[in-house]
């Protein structure tokens, strides 16, 4: 009886709308993520590891801000602040993750590109949320299922996969793991759409749909430029006039962060040692073990302002 009682509760309050929302993690996605739940009426905690990083991210934010709102309210400036102002009361910061999981309805990771610290986070962390509470990962190229074993919620954990930038991005890539249940698949589709961005469903599989396509051509793009058949300019040229892609593949890799690129492509190597696409990149290995990650550090295959 108590049991079904559990079942019961556990059905009512997973059906109930996402308010409070954890991200963990405020670096290039975290921030966003923070930033667009906030906009659409979530209250949000961004939670990372040291106080200096969160005014980092909160001063990023508040720039994203002042993008979003010189457009959106082009004719009256002062609703502009007044928008920013009341999107910034939505968000409040931590380096406790544990302490401020008690009332959320949703955790959402953006830390690390590595298994073994999502799920020492998750594992940590299911001891600390209340039992409606849903875990999601934007992980970029891991397995739902892996970094969810360390809990006990399989069927209150997936996948909500966002790009970069997210505040621009309308893609959201929604992911059931084999023990998502139905109710959580739900409740992220319809999380997704109270951000404003189209959801698509997507299998717990390796890159899941965008980065199943986009990694290869990524890969090639940088294996095209070691060989000496292109200048990573004219590649990059070539792809927006040729293809009509926004960015070409160097100016992505940079964008992206060259550490989170060498952490899927790592990974992806060592699940799957013999398959020459997931060979080492020499040039990347050396720019990443010179700290040079791309645009977050002012320089990685380019340099930047
Ligand atoms: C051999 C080893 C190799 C290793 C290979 C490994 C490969 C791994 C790589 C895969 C990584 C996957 C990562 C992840 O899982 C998935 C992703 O996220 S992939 C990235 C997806 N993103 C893109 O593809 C972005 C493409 N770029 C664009 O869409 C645009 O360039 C842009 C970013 C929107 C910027 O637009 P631009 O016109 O270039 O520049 P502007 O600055 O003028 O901006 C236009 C417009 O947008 C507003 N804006 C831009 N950024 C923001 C922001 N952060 N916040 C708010 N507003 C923003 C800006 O204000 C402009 O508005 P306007 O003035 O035009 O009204
Ligand atoms: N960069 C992209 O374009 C992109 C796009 C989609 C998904 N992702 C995925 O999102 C995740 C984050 O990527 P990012 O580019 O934002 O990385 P990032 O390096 O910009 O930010 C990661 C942040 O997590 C923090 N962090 C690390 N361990 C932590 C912990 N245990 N607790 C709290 N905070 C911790 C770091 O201090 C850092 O601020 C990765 O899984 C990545 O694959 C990245």
């Amino acid at each position: 009886m108590a049991f079904v009682t559990r079942q019961f509760i556990r059905s009512l309050s997973s059906s109930a709308a996402i308010k409070h929302v954890t991200i963990i993690g405020g670096g290039l996605m975290g921030a966003g993520i923070a930033q667009v739940a906030a906009s659409t009426g979530h209250s949000v905690v961004l939670v990372d590891t040291s106080e200096d990083i969160l005014k980092k991210s909160a001063k990023g934010i508040e720039s994203s801000l002042k993008r979003v709102a010189k457009k959106k309210f082009a004719e009256k400036p002062e609703d502009g602040e007044a928008f920013i102002q009341k999107v910034l009361k939505n968000i409040s910061t931590s380096t406790d993750a544990a302490s401020v999981v008690q009332g959320t309805d949703l955790v959402v990771d953006a830390i690390v590109e590595n298994l073994k610290v999502k799920q020492d986070l998750f594992g940590a962390l299911d001891k600390a949320a209340p039992e409606h509470t849903i875990f999601a990962s934007n992980t970029s190229s891991l397995s739902i299922a892996d970094i969810a074993s360390s809990t006990a919620r399989l069927d209150r954990f997936g996948g909500l996969h966002f790009f970069n930038p997210v505040p621009m991005m309308k893609l959201v890539e929604v992911i059931k793991a084999p023990g998502t249940s139905q109710q959580t698949f739900d409740a992220l589709l319809e999380f997704s759409k109270a951000l404003g961005k189209h959801p698509v469903s997507c299998k717990d599989t390796p890159g899941f749909i965008v980065n199943r396509l986009l990694v290869p051509y990524m890969l090639e793009a940088v294996r095209l430029h070691e060989r000496g058949h292109g200048s990573k300019e004219d590649i990059d040229v070539a792809m927006k006039l040729g293809a009509g892609y926004p960015m070409g593949p160097f100016e992505l890799l940079d964008y992206v962060g060259l550490d989170t690129s060498k952490f899927i492509i790592d990974g992806w190597h060592e699940k799957d040692p013999d398959n020459p696409l997931f060979a080492p990149s020499p040039l990347l290995n050396k720019l990443v073990a010179e700290g040079k990650l791309g645009k977050k550090t002012g320089e990685g295959f380019y340099k930047h302002k």
